[in-house]
């Protein structure tokens, strides 16, 4: 089969990859030139383990081609994957311009039927919505499906999630659709769940939502954990046990980031409110993610005196590891509140880099982490990267000015860095 992935960023790249190990013909359309002459030569433009070498494989075999041309690409699939980003607006509503956009093109150049299949994370409607603007955007009323296959990879894991998913949730209205998109996934072994486009979407709003709950209930329940001198990891073990429970996301910490978590609880709870429902739990999920970072600071400080003049360092920058995506990442707050307490700051990220727009362009990534932690009046850890386990802290306490260690992941044992002489704070390890 022949496939069109339009948007070739994280879910694209990764859903190119997919099909083409499925034995598809797979095209990759995407606007940016820089981009796509990178993919061509088989290089991926941001950090994801494991992909770049599938796709290379797809690229030199010529399963797979990247290329700007819309017109061709459109007109040489009758199946197209919609995989451009859906960002916030201002007012927390998705922002729907690159998704119209694709449906216009499609619209004003399909020649014969498409089936097109939304993978973006769109509000509930959206289906619809492609279907009138392709409608609108036709000279000739050629016949077409609008679909919905919601994603539901992690970065970092991409390759893992979209090759083994968990389940495939497909929203369909129409026969033929349903028909093909049954065909397509044959060979993946999990569940379908056959749907309409609307639960489709909500589906995939909810889940995101109730994993963002998951994590900012740990987090208050840390808190809770400080003042009772308890250690939230192993509440989190013993309530893990438990399979109505599960034992994935109570993972305490400096609290979740990234291009899906904060912008798809925002846009379910204004959702929501459109349908004059209020989701008071969601609200609440947002405000202990978005003061958890200071409640990680407020330790910091209490500690230190205060942040002017003391120097910093923030080791990890990506809003997890195993990527370079910066989206939401809780370092940037960090960073920020420091720099605007007139504190001297270090960075230190494995692979991410820093924004180049203020308040972060004045700083630059260090080439290592002894470089971040030389004079350093304590360390903000933000990301837990496998690498920061391997360092060697009782070297490191020599260098810093006093051995401060501020975990917001929870990476190590207060035990272990106290009789290494360090003062160690994470997040809900009592006191
Ligand atoms: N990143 C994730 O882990 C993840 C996981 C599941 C779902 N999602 C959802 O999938 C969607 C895409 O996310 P992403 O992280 O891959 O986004 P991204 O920003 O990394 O990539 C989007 C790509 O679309 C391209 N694009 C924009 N307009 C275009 C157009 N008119 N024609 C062709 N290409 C165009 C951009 O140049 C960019 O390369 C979003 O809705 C997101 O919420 C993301
Ligand atoms: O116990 C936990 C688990 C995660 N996090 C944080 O939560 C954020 C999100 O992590 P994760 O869900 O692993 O990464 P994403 O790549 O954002 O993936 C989420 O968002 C994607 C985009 O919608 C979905 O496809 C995935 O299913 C969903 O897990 C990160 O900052 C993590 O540090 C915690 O603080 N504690």
């Amino acid at each position: 089969m022949n496939i069109l992935v339009i948007g070739t960023g994280y879910v694209g790249s990764t859903t190119a990859m997919v099909f083409a190990e499925l034995g598809c013909n797979v095209t990759g359309l995407d606007t940016d030139e820089h981009k796509i002459q990178q993919l061509k030569q088989g290089a991926l433009h941001f950090y994801e383990p494991g992909l770049e070498d599938l796709l290379k494989k797809h690229v030199h075999s010529g399963r797979i081609r990247f290329t700007t041309n819309k017109e061709a690409a459109i007109q040489g699939n009758d199946v197209i994957f919609i995989c451009v980003g859906t960002p916030s607006r201002l007012d927390g509503n998705a922002d729907l311009r690159y998704v119209k956009q694709v449906a216009e093109d499609i619209g004003q150049m399909m020649g014969e039927y498409k089936l097109i299949i939304t993978k973006s994370t769109v509000p509930v409607g959206t289906q619809e919505q492609i279907t009138s603007w392709v409608q609108a955007a036709q000279e000739k009323p050629y016949p077409f499906d609008v679909a919905s296959n919601p994603e539901f990879l992690r970065e970092g894991k991409a390759v893992e999630d979209a090759l083994n998913p968990d389940r495939i949730i497909l929203g369909s209205n129409s026969k033929r659709a349903t028909k093909l998109l049954e065909s397509l996934y044959k060979s993946v072994k999990c569940p379908i769940v056959i749907t309409t486009p609307r639960t489709a979407e909500l589906i995939k709003y909810a889940s995101n939502a109730f994993l963002a709950t998951k994590i900012s209930y740990m987090n208050e329940l840390a808190r809770l954990c400080d003042e009772m001198d308890i250690n939230v990891m192993e509440v989190a073990d013993g309530m893990g046990l438990d399979p109505r429970i599960g034992s994935s996301f109570l993972q305490a910490g400096i609290g979740y980031g990234g291009s899906c978590f904060p912008k798809d609880v925002s846009a379910l709870i204004l959702a929501a409110k459109q349908n004059n429902v209020q989701l008071e739990i969601l609200d609440k999920v947002i405000h202990v993610n978005q003061t958890q970072y200071a409640y990680l600071l407020d330790k910091a400080r209490e500690r230190l005196g205060s942040f002017a003049n003391k120097k910093l360092a923030v080791l990890g920058l990506a809003f997890k590891p195993d990527t370079d995506d910066t989206r939401e990442a809780p370092a940037l707050r960090v960073i920020e509140r420091l720099l605007n307490e007139q504190a001297h700051v270090t960075v230190y990220d494995p692979v991410a880099k820093l924004p180049n727009y203020p308040p972060y362009d004045v700083l630059s990534v260090c080439a290592d982490v002894e470089e971040a932690m030389l004079d350093a009046d304590a360390v903000i850890l933000c990301t837990e990267w496998p690498v920061f386990k391997t360092i060697n802290w009782t070297d490191m306490k020599r260098l810093m000015h006093q051995p401060n260690l501020f975990d917001g992941r929870n990476m190590f044992d207060a035990q272990d860095m106290n009789a290494m002489g360090y003062y160690y704070q994470g997040i809900g390890y009592g006191d």
